[in-house]
């Protein structure tokens, strides 16, 4: 691996997986570098992953991290992509060696938003309603949240899902509102769920990309996209998880804010403002029946520079993971992780 020339850099190639909202993310990014670059020419090249071909299996059964990412990988490892798009959420902690996450993006909405054609909140479906979603993490929100919902499996990309609902499947199903968003799906958006009934996933709102460690050409072209204060964010979040040796198929959720204040209260809104040095994460562990949901959270000030503050939020990461530990996740997490044992 090695620097992309820079009379190469006339051409960027991306690698995208091929699911509308993927498309929609990748194109997304080439019409952003195009605004900067005018000259450059941007080609998409279309690739389907391990989890766009399992389509019948829960995630966490299918195991093996990264199932949407790996041969998006293989290729800017290959040279035939110089970047590679991804839902940072989708993203693994652990990126393979010689690889790394040049940008973050701006972060959109991180809830999870409750999608029906019958009814308008998850407050009122009726008694013994059925809910779908692959999600451990939203599963285990939602039955802690009202345990006599039914939780049903639903996999497949954003539309396959709503033509699921459609077809009287389920009573509601659970989408990222930005996922829906993206795609220009917001009207089928009932509600938000709130950040206290169903804390997001790690790096659910906020696109990545991946390049390779040492194309600094790629790096400083792509360095306009990058945002300092969603890094903060998401590097605290990615941090839990990766202390907790958790991808995203797994019943871990983490939302990380930067506030002006202290505050620690259980909130209904999100704050996307990213306004003050407060960075409050707050991390959660659930059994997949909600017979337990643990909870962690800790704010601290962030302070120095960006590379400094990076630090202090990695730490934040580590520190709740160690409280979420403290209280038993190992247990939990241990038999998702193996479930044979
Ligand atoms: N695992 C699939 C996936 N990966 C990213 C998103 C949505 C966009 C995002 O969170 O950035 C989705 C769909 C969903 O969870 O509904």
């Amino acid at each position: 691996m090695s620097t992309t020339p820079l009379s190469d850099l006339l051409t960027l190639n991306i690698a995208t997986r091929q699911s509308p909202l993927a498309l929609w993310q990748a194109e997304h990014i080439r019409d952003r570098l195009l605004k900067l670059y005018p000259e450059l020419t941007i080609n998409l090249l279309k690739i389907v992953t391990k989890g766009d071909k399992i389509l019948d299996t829960p995630l966490a059964k299918i195991g093996g991290k990264g199932l949407f990412v790996k041969e998006l990988e293989q290729a800017l490892y290959d040279g035939q992509a110089d970047i590679a798009v991804h839902s940072l959420k989708d993203v693994p902690m652990q990126l393979p060696e010689g690889l790394t996450l040049g940008v973050y993006c701006k972060r959109e909405a991180p809830t999870d938003a409750f999608v029906s054609n019958t009814y308008d909140s998850i407050d009122e479906l009726p008694e013994g309603a059925i809910v779908g979603t692959a999600s451990l993490r939203r599963q285990c929100q939602i039955k802690a949240y009202r345990p006599d919902l039914q939780i049903k499996t639903l996999r497949g990309n954003v539309g396959t899902r709503l033509g699921k609902l459609d077809a009287g499947d389920y009573d509601a199903i659970i989408l990222a509102t930005s996922g829906l968003q993206r795609i220009e799906l917001d009207e089928r958006i009932r509600g938000e769920l709130a950040i206290d009934t169903c804390l997001p996933a790690v790096g659910q709102g906020a696109l990545a990309i991946e390049c390779r460690q040492d194309d600094t050409n790629v790096l400083e072209l792509l360095a306009p996209l990058n945002d300092d204060k969603a890094r903060i964010r998401l590097i605290a979040e990615r941090a839990l998880n990766r202390h907790l040796e958790g991808g995203c198929q797994v019943p871990i959720a983490a939302y990380a804010v930067l506030q002006t204040d202290e505050a620690t209260e259980a909130t209904t809104v999100y704050d996307n403002n990213d306004n003050g040095s407060h960075l409050w994460l707050r991390g959660r562990v659930g059994q997949a029946d909600g017979s337990k949901l643990l909870k962690a959270e800790k704010c601290i000030v962030l302070t120095g520079s960006q590379a400094e503050k990076e630090a202090q939020a990695n730490q934040l990461g580590i520190d709740v993971a160690k409280k979420l530990l403290a209280d038993g996740a190992g247990a939990i997490l241990s038999a998702i992780y193996h479930p044979e044992s």
